[in-house]
């Protein structure tokens, strides 16, 4: 059902260092920031040859990343992002086999434009995953 990684997503305290860090030590090619307030958050993607790093900071007062980069205050690894071809389909196959779909389980439009749904990091090895749809 999974397909492609889509992207790796790292949390961290300030969104301008990281992406120059990613820029000017790692040499990579880093977009722009992207304000996401349906999502709580900003973001900047960096392309990779084979996949994505999104870099997210909290946006507004109630981000689902704050109580994340509470306990993790340098940052850290956030979620994982799979690209699946029927996003309908793969939430409904999951959640009769008893995984807990984030939100209220429909899916919200993400950064790239498509249908993206989420999945407790408790059940999924404590890996908070993402689908995305292609
Ligand atoms: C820009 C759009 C989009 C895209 O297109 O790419 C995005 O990527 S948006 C990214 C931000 N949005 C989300 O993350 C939405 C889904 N997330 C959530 O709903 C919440 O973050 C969460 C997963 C429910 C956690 O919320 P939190 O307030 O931290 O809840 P808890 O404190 O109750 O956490 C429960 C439990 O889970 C552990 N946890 C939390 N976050 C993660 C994580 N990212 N990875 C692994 N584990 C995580 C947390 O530590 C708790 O564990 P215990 O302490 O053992 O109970
Ligand atoms: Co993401």
């Amino acid at each position: 059902m999974i397909g492609r990684l889509n992207h790796v997503a790292i949390a961290v305290p300030d969104l301008e260092a990281a992406a120059k860090q990613y820029r000017d030590t790692l040499g990579a090619h880093v977009g722009a920031p992207q304000e996401e307030p349906d999502h709580g958050v900003t973001v900047i993607f960096i392309d990779l040859p084979n996949t994505k790093i999104e870099l997210l900071c909290p946006l507004g007062d109630d981000s689902p990343i704050a109580g994340f980069l509470a306990k993790n205050p340098s940052g850290g690894i956030h979620h994982i992002c799979y690209e699946v071809e029927d996003i309908l389909a793969a939430r409904d196959r999951l959640k009769q086999q008893g995984a807990r779909v984030l939100g209220n389980g429909e899916p919200k439009i993400g950064a790239h434009g498509k249908p993206v749904l989420f999945l407790h990091p408790k059940d999924f090895n404590g890996c908070l995953v993402e689908l995305e749809q292609l």
